[in-house]
């Protein structure tokens, strides 16, 4: 059950999470439009990376529910949400080290497969994303040789070659240099031009807000603010919860 170009990709109610016996999450609503690109943002333990676990399945909520294209996700495990069409990338990558970047995004191909390819059909798709992510040059070098910058657009690789129309990338930027920033936001821009959605984590305020059409704030479980950029980045709330204010 498809919504439409322009209805909603992801719908999100009241979705509470616990760990160890604390809750971690509690009853976070929102939604998502197809070809938005959409930035989690809040402090360090605000619950950005515990949402992104409960979207993909990694974590069963405690109560509330996630829609995909109309479809619940609530009782799904990763691989059957992967498959459906959403994928994400980790905080760290999480590369097969010993393998090459190409024997990695043809690995990530073949687990997210929709009817059969031949091996060299794999390997075809894998190195145009390769090119699409601006690593091809490196398709034959190790993943553990790769620099961080290159190890994040693997992981973008891996995630992409499962075909998803949703992305979630979770501190797509963290660590890289400035200049590495710059074309990482280019290739978010490039991702949404060709389609997908993306829901990005980003810890600070001042990188990936740069590509983004809205913000949701986290502080503490709770959503403190939604809205357009400005609005966000202005919202006392938000101010409060990066200054550690009650
Ligand atoms: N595997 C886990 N086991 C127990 N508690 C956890 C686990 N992962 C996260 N938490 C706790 O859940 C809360 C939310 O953590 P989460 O990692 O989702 O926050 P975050 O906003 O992504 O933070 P950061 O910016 O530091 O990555 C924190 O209090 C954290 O300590």
């Amino acid at each position: 059950m498809v919504s439409g170009k322009n209805g909603q990709c992801l719908i999100v109610r009241d979705l509470s999470a616990r760990r160890n016996g604390r809750t971690v999450l509690s009853n976070v609503t929102f939604s998502i439009r197809y070809g938005e690109i959409v930035s989690i943002i809040g402090p360090n333990g605000a619950g950005k990376s515990t949402l992104f676990d409960l979207i993909t399945g990694f974590l069963k909520p405690y109560g509330g529910s996630v829609l995909f294209e109309g479809v619940d996700l609530t009782s799904m495990n990763p691989h059957k949400i992967c498959h459906i069409g959403i994928a994400r990338t980790f905080q760290i990558p999480r590369p097969f080290s010993g393998m090459t970047a190409l024997e990695n995004v043809m690995a990530a191909a073949m687990f997210g497969k929709r009817g059969d390819l031949s091996p060299a059909e794999y390997r075809n798709r894998a190195e145009s994303i390769l090119d699409l992510v601006g690593i091809a040059h490196k398709a034959s070098t190790r993943a553990c040789s790769l620099t961080l910058s290159e190890q994040r657009r693997l992981e973008v690789a891996r995630a992409l070659a499962t075909q998803p129309r949703l992305l979630l990338l979770d501190e797509f930027a963290a660590g890289l240099s400035p200049q590495a920033i710059n074309s990482a936001l280019e290739l978010i821009e490039n991702l949404r031009n060709r389609g997908l959605t993306l829901i990005i984590i980003d810890h600070f305020l001042n990188v990936t807000v740069r590509v983004s059409d809205r913000l949701i704030a986290l502080d503490r479980g709770r959503v403190v603010a939604e809205g357009d950029v400005e609005y966000v980045l202005n919202n006392p709330a938000v101010a409060s919860a990066y200054l550690g204010v009650s």
